[in-house]
């Protein structure tokens, strides 16, 4: 880590009995730990992580950071090695803390959002305004780091420690100004709680990841979590107040003494969205500040992407420095965020193939109402759902497609460890009782399921390819093959319309 030394004080740490050690690095993964190093034990859905304290010893650990559970275990491994051991009632807590002293430098404007859906989104508006008013920015989430500075990440909000080293590649590149994404792990597990926030946003709250929260209030408390915790008092919330929690989360910002910015529909509204036209390649949109009305055209399909782009806005305005006026005049130069209802191919007779990543059954129906707008004939849906995610949103997602596509077709997305038929029965199951159920058909292999959704299509149709985004892989057992749907449907499209050698 750069040859650099810390202090636990430096870091925010006291160890027991006062004992004081410089380290050379941090690290979360017994198996990552290098000479000198803190490690921090974390306690783990599977297993402890003070399980691997003597193997991190092994390697050179001359400190570690745990909760009491792992100091107990920790002391039935230290024998001839003899680490500070810094016990804490919540160590991913102190754990985000140590790893931004540690890395130090962050951007200087920081914004973060967090929603079920729709924060990859808002994140990548948010850098596009940014930049298109001059700034230096990037957006941190599901996509990598994008922007004014690149580089891939594995997870939408990364453990601290892998975060705040790219907050500080991005600091040392001279990017003033960062969106990152709030996942609901993330803000659970603490991961994001030493970055210093400006303004958070919250675009909705539906199903997803139950597997991991259990409960809805869970899942609702994880993500309130951004503005009941990691929002400092004098930041500004930006809330979607359309959706039906909305309302509790702005209760919830303001009851911390944040200020808030609420975005909607309604008259009322700090940032209204008063009226929406559609049409094949975008929309017109008539947005007011704060009652000064704007008209304006976003290259964007969808009417929940201007909500998204609302929020953007209204996270740019709450982040300081930019004119509210300047911040919308820049709205129309809005680019396609990749994945995200992408116009991917066209037919030779004009239908059109988007490529968008709903995920959830929220997703599935919101991105299917929203194209249907902008189509003149039937829309055609392919979905699927993820192995080793969330099983009651399989159903739920067939429903949703199943009632707002006039023929479905349902495929493998990502079927990881699980039986990939098993999968698409349950997706099935939940098509049985919609309009769709008799014309729905199940062709497990995604590029086949491509082709015969743009073969279905005619004049005027639309087709939806949902669940892969930006996704460049098809992840099955522990091997991810090279796929990409926005690529298949160019293909299939080549293929039918005679363009393929
Ligand atoms: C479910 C989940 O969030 N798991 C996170 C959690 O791990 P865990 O509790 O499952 O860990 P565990 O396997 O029980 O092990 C406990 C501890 O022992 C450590 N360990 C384990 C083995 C070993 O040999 N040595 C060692 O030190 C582990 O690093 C861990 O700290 O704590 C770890 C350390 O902070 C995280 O790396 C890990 O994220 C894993 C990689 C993950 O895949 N998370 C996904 C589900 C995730 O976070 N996704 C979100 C949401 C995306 C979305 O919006 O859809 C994201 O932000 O990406
Ligand atoms: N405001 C919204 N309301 C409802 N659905 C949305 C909204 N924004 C995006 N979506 C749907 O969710 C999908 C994923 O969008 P996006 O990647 O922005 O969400 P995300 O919250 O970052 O997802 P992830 O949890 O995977 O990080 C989109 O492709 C679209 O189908
Ligand atoms: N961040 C989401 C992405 C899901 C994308 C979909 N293609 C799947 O694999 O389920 C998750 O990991 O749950
Ligand atoms: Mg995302």
């Amino acid at each position: 880590m750069g040859g650099q030394t810390k202090t636990l004080a430096q870091l925010g740490l006291t160890a027991s009995g006062g004992r004081e050690v410089s380290i050379t690095g941090l690290a979360v993964d017994s198996r990552e730990v290098k000479a000198g190093f803190l490690f921090a034990a974390l306690p783990g859905s599977r297993v402890h992580g003070a399980e691997f304290i003597r193997y991190a010893l092994g390697l050179g650990a001359v400190a570690v950071l745990t909760d009491a559970a792992g100091a107990a275990l920790a002391a039935e491994q230290i024998d001839a090695h003899d680490p500070a051991v810094v016990v804490a009632e919540d160590p991913r807590e102190a754990l985000a803390g140590a790893a931004a002293l540690w890395f130090g430098a962050q951007p200087a404007t920081m914004v973060a959002v967090t929603g079920t859906n729709g924060k990859t989104s808002v994140s990548t508006f948010t850098r596009q305004i940014w930049i298109a008013l001059g700034a230096q920015a990037v957006n941190l989430g599901t996509t990598g780091v994008e922007g004014a500075y690149t580089a891939p990440l594995a997870h939408t909000t990364p453990e601290p420690i892998t975060l705040h080293r790219a907050l500080a590649d991005c600091a040392a590149a001279g990017i003033t100004h960062a969106a990152m994404e709030a996942s609901s792990h993330g803000l659970d597990q603490k991961r994001l709680d030493g970055v210093h926030l400006r303004a958070a946003g919250f675009t909705n709250f539906t199903q997803d990841h139950l597997d991991y929260h259990k409960t809805f209030d869970a899942y609702f408390a994880a993500k309130a979590g951004l503005f009941g915790r990691v929002l400092p008092q004098d930041g500004t919330a930006v809330i979607n107040m359309d959706d039906p929690r909305g309302p509790d989360m702005a209760q919830i910002a303001e009851h911390r003494g944040q200020q808030v910015i609420r975005v909607g529909h309604n008259p009322g509204m700090d940032l209204q969205l008063q009226a929406q036209r559609f049409d094949a390649t975008g929309q017109q949109l008539r947005l007011a500040w704060q009652g000064e009305v704007h008209l304006l055209r976003l290259p964007l399909i969808g009417g929940f992407q201007a909500e998204n782009v609302a929020i953007a806005a209204g996270l740019v305005i709450a982040a300081g420095a930019a004119d509210p006026e300047a911040v919308l005049r820049v709205l129309p130069q809005l680019e396609t965020v990749p994945g995200r209802m992408q116009l991917a191919a066209t037919r030779d007779n004009g239908a059109a193939v988007f490529v968008d990543y709903a995920h959830t059954p929220d997703a599935v129906a919101t991105a299917l109402r929203a194209l249907r707008p902008h189509v003149m004939g039937r829309l055609v849906a392919i979905v699927g759902a993820g192995g080793d995610r969330d099983r009651a949103k399989r159903p739920l997602m067939g429903r949703a497609a199943g009632e707002n596509a006039d023929l479905v077709i349902v495929t493998d997305d990502n079927p990881r460890s699980e039986d990939p038929a098993t999968i698409r029965a349950a997706v099935m199951e939940g098509l049985a009782t919609t309009a769709s159920a008799a014309s729905a058909i199940e062709v497990a292999d995604r590029a086949e399921a491509i082709l015969r959704g743009v073969d279905a299509l005619q004049p005027g149709d639309a087709l939806l390819i949902c669940g892969k985004g930006h996704e460049t892989g098809q992840i099955v057992g522990d091997t991810v093959y090279p796929f990409n749907d926005a690529e298949q449907a160019s293909v299939a499209v080549a293929a039918l319309d005679g363009l393929m050698p």
